[in-house]
């Protein structure tokens, strides 16, 4: 039996695809896997900032094109790039333990963390959640729009002058870049994307066998976490235009949910928390979002 993995071609991506790959193969020993480099929209598409194309799923459309068509049997994406409208006829099978959810700051030599940088000093990043979230904490820095896959980021430290970037501790881990990491920003003062560090697992809904196969790698906490998380992007209908960012902590049967929801120009941020137990995990998120979408208004 063979299984071909779609995935993108920069090095997060294969890293990932490799990683989740490795994990099957400790399971099921005589199953053969080969990997296939899908070029997506959001891969041609380079000097543009992310939240002025707008395109929801810019990263995976070609990708869910090659599952329908049988030309792939399964694909390994980051899970906080995926819309939280799954396609007709494809669905998310397992998901394997999450990396680090938190996002960090990888600065320019001799500065350490926040606090240490200068009054006034320039953070690049493209996201707007982290863009309003720092900005509440430092309303005195600069924020650059940057973007690029993780390497590119790290070298507009040099190239546009910046103290330093914002990036996802997952995305530097997984392509052993951790030494980079200058200091992990608490969740306290960026709250993560939905689902950052967690991976999805997307295959044909057709596909039992498989499905049940790669839900044999999941991990229960991270799953937990994931749907209370994406509850909540769905029930405040979000796109990359305005900031949202969602944690799901699990505490023995009980979970606690935090979001934060903003408009296109930061002038406005909400966040909250709602608690709840195990199992209920939809339910929470959209009654989260409703919570803060009504205090938006
Ligand atoms: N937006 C791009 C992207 N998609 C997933 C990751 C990193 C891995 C993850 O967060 O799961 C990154 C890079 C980043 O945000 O720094």
């Amino acid at each position: 039996m063979k299984i071909v993995v779609g995935s993108r071609g920069s090095k997060l991506a294969l890293r990932q695809t490799n990683w989740v790959i490795d994990i099957l193969k400790e399971k099921f020993e005589d199953v053969e896997f080969e990997v296939k480099v899908i070029k997506t929209k959001g891969d041609k598409i380079v000097n543009v900032s992310l939240d002025k194309i707008g395109d929801k799923g810019l990263f995976v459309k070609e990708i869910e094109k090659e599952l329908l068509e049988g030309k792939i049997d399964m694909a390994v994406h980051s899970m906080k790039d995926m819309p939280s409208e799954m396609t007709e006829g494809l669905t998310f099978s397992g998901i394997p333990k999450r990396e680090d959810y938190r996002d960090v700051l990888v600065l320019r030599d001799g500065y350490k963390d926040i606090d240490d940088i200068p009054k006034g000093g320039r953070i690049g990043t493209g996201s707007k959640r982290r863009k309003y979230q720092l900005l509440k904490y430092r309303p005195d820095l600069e924020v650059v729009s940057i973007r690029g896959n993780v390497d590119t980021r790290i070298k507009k430290i040099e190239n546009e002058n910046l103290h330093g970037v914002v990036l996802a501790a997952a995305g530097l881990k997984r392509i052993g870049l951790e030494d980079k990491i200058s200091s992990y920003l608490s969740p306290d003062i960026v709250l993560p994307a939905p689902a950052q560090g967690a991976l999805a697992l997307q295959i044909r809904k057709d596909r039992l066998k498989l499905d049940k196969m790669l839900k044999k790698i999941s991990d229960r906490k991270t799953e937990i976490q994931i749907k209370a998380e994406r509850a909540f992007l769905k029930g405040v209908g979000g796109s990359c235009h305005v900031p949202i960012g969602a944690l799901c902590n699990v505490i023995e049967d009980r979970i606690i949910l935090e979001g934060i929801l903003g408009d296109e120009d930061g002038s406005k941020l909400v966040r909250e928390k709602i608690e709840g137990k195990i199992g209920d995990e939809e339910t929470i998120g959209y009654k989260l979002a409703d919570k803060i979408l009504k205090e938006l208004k």
